[in-house]
Formats: structure tokens, sequence, C-alpha cells
């Protein structure tokens, strides 16, 4: 695997058909514990919640872990609060005159990351109610690469919005590229990127000059892994992030482990609570201001 420093930083971030931080495992209430001892995966042999808590404390010791107090208010406040989808755009000149226009932005988080990452699925995973037999289906998600083709933004319980974004690499456009780059590098309520990565395909090169502009443009951000249902061995997977370097990035951020629920075969949602937790105090949205 080629570790982040090997790889060259100047990549062009917009090509056509190009192929190709802290909180879990803390106590939520009884009723927000996942009921399963072992992620149910595409795999026979599950690994167990407690190796992935275990994991998931030891790759983000530089951060504080969320209270239990705080992932009740985090997990209190996606589960009740309403979405509404906001607007959707590709056309820049458009959606930077429409941005201009809202007086008071709300605070915002993107989600960033190659095409078929799984980007679509966790925005619904967050915003579904953890206590909801089915999944709220406010982004569309597909298994064909390069879905989303437009930035999409969801405004949760009035408060904040999540922006959706085509994804880059495989089946992604230019201008699809030059669009999400042009709103990273403007949108002033931002607050905070979520790049995420398969962690069955770990990070490659488009990743990794999507972190140097992330760095370089002085962007936080954090990296989400997706699809961890899809992990055989625990002991590879810790080899392989190892092998990254990530600790030697200027800014180290946060790892955070999750794996949606998408269909009957994969029913347990992980890491929804850390993830939504580092959601609110991106957007510094602490207890007496919700
Ligand atoms: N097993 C498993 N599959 C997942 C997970 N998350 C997403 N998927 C699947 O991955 C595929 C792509 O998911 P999307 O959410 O559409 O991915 P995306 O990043 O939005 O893709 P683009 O819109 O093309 O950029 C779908 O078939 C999802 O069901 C996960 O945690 N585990
Ligand atoms: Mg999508």
């Amino acid at each position: 695997m080629k570790t982040l420093t090997s790889i060259t930083k100047n990549i062009v971030l917009t090509t056509k058909k190009r192929v190709g931080p802290a909180i879990p495992s803390v106590k939520t209430k009884k009723k927000d514990v996942v009921k399963n001892k072992t992620i149910q995966s595409t795999n026979k042999k599950s690994i167990s919640i407690y190796k992935w808590n275990d994991l998931n404390k030891s790759i983000n010791k530089v951060y504080r872990y969320p209270t239990d107090g705080e992932i009740n208010e985090a997990n209190y406040f996606f589960n009740s609060s309403k979405v509404d989808f906001a607007w959707a755009n590709s056309d820049p000149d458009k959606l930077f005159s429409l941005i201009d226009r809202i007086k008071h932005p709300k605070p915002e988080v993107l989600f960033l990351g190659r095409s078929n990452s799984g980007k679509s699925t966790l925005l619904n995973n967050i915003v579904t109610n953890l206590h909801s037999n089915s999944l709220d289906r406010v982004a569309k998600v597909s298994k064909k690469t390069g879905f989303t083709k437009t930035l999409n933004c969801f405004t949760i319980g009035n408060k904040l919005n999540i922006i959706d974004t085509p994804g880059y690499g495989q089946n992604s456009s230019v201008d699809q590229g030059d669009l999400v780059m042009k709103y990273l590098k403007q949108q002033k309520a931002l607050c905070r990127v979520f790049l995420l990565i398969s962690a069955e395909k770990s990070i490659n090169k488009w990743d990794s000059s999507m972190i140097d502009f992330l760095s370089t443009n002085r962007i936080a951000y954090d990296l989400v892994f997706t699809k961890i249902d899809k992990i055989k061995h625990l002991d590879s997977f810790k080899k392989e992030l190892k092998d990254q370097r990530l600790d030697e990035l200027p800014i180290f951020p946060r790892l955070i482990l999750t794996n949606s629920e998408t269909n009957k075969k994969c029913l347990k949602r992980y890491g929804v609570d850390f993830l939504r937790s580092v959601i609110l105090e991106s957007c510094n949205l602490s207890k007496k201001k919700l």
C-alpha cells in the first residue's frame, strides 16, 4: 500500500473518468446501545463491537472522547430533529448567488469522498432515529458508482446543514470536481469536512490529494472509514491503517470507524453516535444552544 507521503502532491483533483476524529465506545443510554455484540456483516465471521471500540479508542488518543451526556445529547438531537431538503445545485454561479443571499447561514458539515464510498448512505444513517426499523432515505443511494451528481443540502432540526456531494474518482466529471472544490474554498459557514474512505479499499492517491487540498486550505476535516462490516481481519486492517502513516499529517484528524445500515443483510449501524457527536461539536451547537 502506498503511504500518504509517497504519493505525489500535485494531482489535479478534477478529471474525467478517473480510475481510480472522536468518540464511540462510550456508554450510551441503554435503549441506544446496539443490541448485537457483533457487527452484522456480509462476512461469515463478524468482528465483535468491543474489538472495534478498542480500536477506535487506540487510534484516537489525541482527542477527548465525548461523555455519555454528549453522546446522549447528539442522539437526542438527531433522533428527534426534522430533516428538510434545502437545495440541490450543480451550477456554481447560481449556487453562490443563492448562498450570498442567506443572511444568517446555518453551520454546516460536508461529506466528501470517492464515488461509492457511502456518503449518501451515511447521511441517511445519521438522520434516521436509532430506534427506527427502517432507514430514512433523504439522500438517494445506488450501487452505481458516481450516482450523486449535485451538491445536496439538508437542514437538520433547523439548526445545521449537512451537504452531500458527488464523489470524486470513478464516474465523476470535471464540472462536479470544480463545483465541490469551489464550495469547499468559498463556503464560510462550513465548519468541518468528513472525508469518507471505504475501509475495504483504504486511502488512494485521490484521497491523498484531497487531504492535501484540505490541509493547504486550512479546512478542518476528519477521516471517516465506512463499510467496516466488510473487514474480515481486524489485524490486517490495523496494519493497513498504520502503514498509511496518518500520524505524519500536519494535523492529525479523527479517525471515525462506521458501518451503515443498508438493507436487511446489513442491519446494524456502528459509529453513528460518535459521528453525530462530532457533527454537533463541530457546529458549536452546545446543549444550551439546541
Ligand atoms: N456493506 C456496506 N455497504 C454500504 C455501506 N455504506 C454504503 N454501502 C453501499 O455502498 C453503495 C454506495 O453507497 P452510496 O451511499 O450511494 O455511496 P456514495 O458515496 O454516495 O456514492 P456516489 O453518490 O456515487 O458518490 C450502496 O450500494 C450502499 O448500499 C456500509 O456501511 N456497508
Ligand atoms: Mg451519493
